[in-house]
């Protein structure tokens, strides 16, 4: 099994309370992962230690890039995004009045290495072309093609989930984290969200998802840890993670 990122033991305090309690979760390279877990169970909290918003009390993060364990525990967003793991809303947010084209070109241009010199060269046109057919790829993964040259207002809800998605993707993401992509979305869009998840998942980005419609996300997912009270309460495959009494217990029972 390789993996592409692992969370040891890790603590996170606000105080004296204890948002994430000794965490041990491993994504694994070329899957997709779930997080499920009721309210305050620590979900966002762990996202965030891995992102770079919060720095863990103890515990560490390793990013396994180019065939190497990289220690990311406590880089600020900024390196953990340019390392290649991309949480939807690091992009800056969908532009609801620029078009679905317009909103990928927006964040290649953000990414280091795109700067001013370049414009003021010849290779100008020629990196704006490439820019734009990497676009039209992304776009068609996504299944938004047709809708290029719509402004994102335009968008249903479950569109608007795919046009971040694309974003992810033109950022370079190698680890997308999705947090609730399918809240909000009525169930058909929801399920043509996941599909496209996993589709794109196929050509080999990794994925780490929270997500509470689990009716819906645990069709698609490859592995799910179950959170509860800051702790790992179970992993597994779906059906196994479902099966089991404690996460019952936290879901029926509790
Ligand atoms: N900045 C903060 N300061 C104090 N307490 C916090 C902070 N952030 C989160 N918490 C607390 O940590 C606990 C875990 O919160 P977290 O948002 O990680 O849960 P979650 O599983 O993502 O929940 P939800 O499904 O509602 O998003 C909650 O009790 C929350 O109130």
């Amino acid at each position: 099994m390789s993996f592409i990122l692992t969370a040891e033991g890790v603590v996170k305090q606000f105080g004296a309370f204890r948002a994430l309690d000794g965490v041990d979760i491993a994504v694994e390279r070329g899957k997709v992962t779930l997080i499920i877990g009721p309210n305050g169970s620590g979900k966002t909290t762990f996202v965030n230690v891995v992102t770079g918003v919060y720095k863990p009390e103890a515990g560490r993060v390793l990013f396994y890039k180019d065939g190497r364990a990289v220690d990311i525990t406590g880089w600020p967003p900024h390196k953990v995004f340019e390392a290649g793991i991309v949480r939807t809303f690091q992009i800056p947010q969908i532009f609801l009045k620029l078009t679905v084209l317009e909103n990928l070109l927006v964040v290649a241009r953000g990414q280091r290495g795109e700067g001013v010199l370049p414009a003021l060269t010849r290779n100008w046109v020629k990196q704006e072309e490439e820019l734009a057919k990497r676009a039209f790829k992304i776009l068609k993964a996504v299944r938004l093609e047709d809708k290029w040259d719509s402004p994102a207002y335009l968008l249903s809800a479950g569109e608007l989930k795919l046009l971040e998605l694309a974003r992810a993707l033109m950022a370079g993401a190698e680890l997308i984290i999705l947090d609730e992509p399918i809240a909000g979305v009525p169930i058909d869009q929801a399920h043509e969200v996941f599909k496209t998840v996993k589709e794109i998942n196929q050509t080999g980005t990794t994925f780490l998802v929270i997500e509470h419609r689990i009716d819906i996300a645990f069709k698609y997912v490859d592995y799910v840890y179950a959170m509860a009270s800051g702790r790992v309460i179970s992993k597994g495959t779906p059906e196994q993670v479902a099966n089991d009494p404690k996460v019952k217990e936290v879901y029926i029972g509790g």
